[in-house]
């Protein structure tokens, strides 16, 4: 074959292919139209019978080359096709959505502003143990230049017999620690009759992962004005996590935090793995601030730096993670903890690496 039947042939397939791509336009409109009749009488819109009789008359006419196999997987992609675009043009756009809201969200906790592109830290003990250990940390995180403090106070643990948290008590702490030396301050809430009281003293309720899920708690945290950072459950989808989101904000609390805390997977050597994905998927999806807990997803110190500079290289609005004046007699998660040293250390590297100062440019919605 010349050079010349070569190119021949191609522009032969460059106008059917121009043809083609006219006539599945053409035929998708059609369908859209078929969808908008189904939406308004209610019909269901995947229809087996219809795509069967097709392929049935289609594999009649067909004369070849392609096999009546080839012709039924071709038009049942385009059939698929067809049905995703009837479904995603009627799905209703969610409030956490970036087809709502295309322009990032921003928070405001009394100054502190949460999703601007620049990133936050935020970091405290994992337990509200004593008045002491929290000013400690709150003292440390100032002298870094932290703006927003974490601590549990109603600790959702695995066994019963572990210790629960100081409750109310943790939160009046927490608040004193923050009065005193600037900071806002975010705390996990696990009942939801205790979600109105909890405004009083924290600038930020938490919803942890293992109540992702619990609508009673999401209904709650949306009839409030406080902002709220979910976490991501152990084994959410992205989408679970979506809605989980949705129904804080459905309920009227627009101020809502995504946070990415490491998903169960069958790999033993982190206490969760990190969902590094997730970041870019959540923030070309939704328009609301989106964290990465390094602590909960890796479970190790020696990993921490690396995971921070991920977090924020894709992305997020900022990393959260557990600091403690001395893990080793922590109440919780002693083995995961690092000392203000560390702490110390820590900050130094992850500003030296230029991601903390940076300001990010926001992605663009999809
Ligand atoms: O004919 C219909 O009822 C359509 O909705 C159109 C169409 C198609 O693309 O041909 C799309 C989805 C249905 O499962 C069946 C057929």
């Amino acid at each position: 074959m010349s050079e010349h039947q070569l190119s021949d042939l191609r522009e032969k397939l460059d106008e059917i292919n121009l043809k083609l791509l006219a006539l599945l336009n053409e035929r998708a409109s059609i369908a859209k139209e078929i969808g908008e009749v189904k939406k308004k009488q209610g019909i269901n819109k995947f229809d087996p019978e219809r795509e069967q009789k097709m392929l049935e008359v289609l594999t009649k006419e067909n004369k070849g080359p392609f096999s009546d196999e080839t012709i039924s997987y071709l038009f049942k992609q385009i059939f698929k096709a067809s049905l995703d675009l009837q479904q995603s043009d009627q799905k209703e756009a969610l409030l956490v959505s970036r087809k709502k809201k295309n322009s990032d969200t921003v928070i405001d906790l009394g100054g502190t502003r949460v999703g601007t592109g620049r990133p936050h830290v935020i970091a405290g003990p994992c337990a509200v143990e004593s008045e002491e250990q929290v000013f400690a940390v709150a003292r440390a995180l100032k002298a870094q230049g932290i703006e927003i403090m974490r601590g549990g106070a109603f600790k959702p643990r695995t066994s019963p017999y572990d210790f629960q948290g100081l409750g109310l008590e943790g939160l009046k702490i927490l608040r004193k620690a923050a009065d005193e030396f600037g900071l806002k301050v975010i705390s996990e809430i696990v009942n939801p009759a205790d979600i109105e009281v909890a405004g009083e003293y924290i600038d930020v309720i938490q919803i942890g992962a293992r109540n992702m899920q619990n609508f009673e708690l999401l209904k709650a945290a949306g009839s409030v004005n406080t902002p709220v950072l979910l976490k991501r459950g152990l084994s959410a989808t992205l989408e679970e996590f979506l809605f989980a989101a949705e129904y804080i904000m459905s309920r009227g609390n627009d101020q809502v935090m995504l946070c990415e805390r490491g998903i169960r997977t069958y790999e033993k050597w982190t206490r969760n793995t990190l969902d590094i994905s997730a970041v870019p998927i959540l923030k070309n999806e939704s328009h609301l601030p989106v964290f990465v807990d390094i602590t909960h997803s890796t479970g190790r110190r020696d990993i921490l730096l690396p995971c921070a500079k991920a977090a924020l290289a894709a992305g997020a609005d900022g990393i959260m993670l557990e600091v403690h004046p001395n893990p080793a007699v922590a109440l919780s998660d002693a083995k995961q903890q690092i000392d203000i040293p560390s702490f110390d250390h820590f900050m130094g590297e992850l500003r030296a690496s230029g991601l903390f100062e940076q300001s990010k440019t926001a992605p663009t919605g999809v």
